[in-house]
């Protein structure tokens, strides 16, 4: 391992949400284990660091720290306006960022280099303002990213108001019906605002100097390959925890925002081998009631046992599950607010995911080998899903009826079809093969860990320059003078 004789500080800023804060923390690990010169600070919104510390998410490492930043809303103010709120961090984020930057310069911790998630496009510009070198982390596929960039500068077609449905045919991925694309690229879709921070975040991509994707490159060959011919990128994932790979013991700093009820996990021990089917639906879904009863009733007929993450969308709500489905269901199933997902998928109990296909959730089922049912809903789900039952074919997707429900016989009827039969015979061995690839990409020598050394050393080489050039400055000068 390289040591040099300055700390490195990198400032991981990122958007205030589940599905941003594992990624980064995965990220912050990677890169401290794999330099000791290397110090991350991570940062995201005062809401969200309170809920980190009451949940026990920032835990304890040495070479991790974590910082909040102000966007002006109190710790305990309504985020669930999601217009209101993103327009609320837009506003306030860059200021209490910038304090943020020089409160650590203060601190004696200057900053060597930004690197941002997705949404926050202003981070962005604080950086430049700084003049620190920018890098972003994508935390969605490199699929996804293509289309994003190509749909931006509009090199292909994209639905349009006056042609809503159309295929999109874009080099490197397979045809995309207009409810296959990120479904924020849809005209007239909700969460217009996120559209907005997401296609913004790519248009300042030029003025960042690595895209740091979490994903690999046997996943995703012929995307990066065609993305790669517009803008570069660098794949460094999975990020998941190595544990997941087998291939070490090592404790994560697990990053969960809600409190884990870890007690599932002895439940899972005296259930019989790959037997149950474990559903959630990531951080910020939300099931209609008439699709929670759906579900339900089809999971209790499915006579097999289920661990369900039935989590309310915010504390002011409930997840109402049907009357009678407990008693039903009583002795095969496991409900829970929220679970340690990553030990779950691993557990030998554990049949099968019914998932929304959040990215996050996606790697993790990948990288442990465990078949897929996707029942994705909005964003880039729909994409993954797509990718997961038709590219990858490690899944069976739960079809919708013309009210836009997954009705309980199609919960049944997947949940044969992965269990039983040819196909589930291939999907388990498909699922066995990404799962030997994501641990390739990420051992010494592996695509995604080249990749990772590359920015590690791009950054060691910019620390050295610095340094040279703040020796050879008389004491009050800084390199920017
Ligand atoms: O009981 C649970 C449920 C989930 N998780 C974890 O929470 C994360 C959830 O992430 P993800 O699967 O990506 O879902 P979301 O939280 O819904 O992620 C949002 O953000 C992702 C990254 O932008 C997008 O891919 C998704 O579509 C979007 O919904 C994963 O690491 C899970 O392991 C737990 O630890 N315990």
């Amino acid at each position: 391992m390289v040591t040099l004789e300055v700390n490195i500080h990198i400032l991981l800023v990122t958007f205030p949400a589940q599905g941003h804060v594992k990624p980064a923390i995965r990220f912050a690990r990677r890169l401290t284990a794999s330099n000791a010169s290397l110090l991350v600070s991570l940062a995201t919104n005062e809401a969200i660091g309170q809920q980190m510390r009451d949940s026990g998410a920032t835990g304890s490492d040495e070479h991790i720290n974590f910082e909040t930043f102000s966007d002006g809303l109190s710790v305990d103010g309504n985020q669930h306006d999601v217009d209101k709120f993103m327009a609320q961090l837009n506003r306030a984020g860059p200021e209490g960022l910038a304090t943020l930057i020089n409160d650590l310069q203060v601190r004696g911790r200057p900053v060597h280099c930004i690197v941002s998630n997705p949404f926050v496009p202003w981070v962005v510009d604080v950086a430049e303002g700084f003049g620190i070198p920018c890098a972003m982390l994508w935390v969605q596929s490199c699929a996804v990213y293509a289309i994003y960039y190509q749909s931006l500068y509009r090199l292909g077609e994209f639905p349009t108001p006056e042609r809503p449905n159309i295929d999109v045919s874009l080099p490197g991925l397979p045809v995309l019906k207009t409810n296959e694309l990120p479904s924020f690229l849809v005209p007239f879709a909700p969460y217009q605002c996120l559209a907005d921070a997401i296609l913004g975040h790519i248009k300042k991509i030029k003025k960042v100097k690595w895209v740091l994707a979490n994903s690999f490159h046997a996943l995703e060959t012929e995307a990066i390959q065609s993305v790669s011919e517009l803008t570069p990128i660098m794949t460094i994932g999975p990020l998941v925890p190595l544990g997941l790979l087998e291939r070490s013991t090592a404790s994560e700093v697990r990053g969960d925002l809600w409190k884990s009820e870890d007690d599932c996990l002895d439940w899972l021990n005296t259930q019989p081998k790959e037997s149950v089917i474990y559903v959630s639906f990531g951080s910020i879904v939300s099931l209609s009631p008439k699709q929670i009863e759906e579900l339900a009733w089809g999971l209790a007929s499915s006579g097999r046992p289920f661990l369900w993450v039935a989590k309310p969308v915010d504390s002011t709500s409930e997840f109402l599950l049907p009357t009678g489905f407990l008693d039903a269901a009583a002795g095969r199933g496991k409900i829970v607010k929220w679970c340690p997902q990553v030990e779950v998928l691993t557990h030998p109990s554990v049949a099968c995911f019914v998932t929304h296909c959040g990215w996050n959730s996606t790697l993790e089922t990948i990288a442990a080998g465990t078949p897929i049912l996707a029942f994705s809903h909005w964003g880039d789900q729909v994409t993954n899903a797509k990718f997961l039952v038709d590219v990858y074919s490690v899944g069976v997707r739960l079809e919708r009826d013309a009210e836009g429900v997954v009705r309980r016989e199609e919960v049944c009827r997947c949940i044969k079809e992965i269990r039983e039969g040819q196909r589930a015979s291939k999907i388990r061995e498909n699922a066995m093969k990404l799962k030997e690839a994501a641990r390739e990409a990420l051992e010494e020598g592996g695509s995604s860990d080249k990749n990772l050394r590359v920015f590690v050393e791009d950054l060691i080489s910019l620390a050295r320059e610095e340094e040279a050039i703040r020796v050879r400055l008389p004491n009050d000068q800084s390199p920017d003078d």
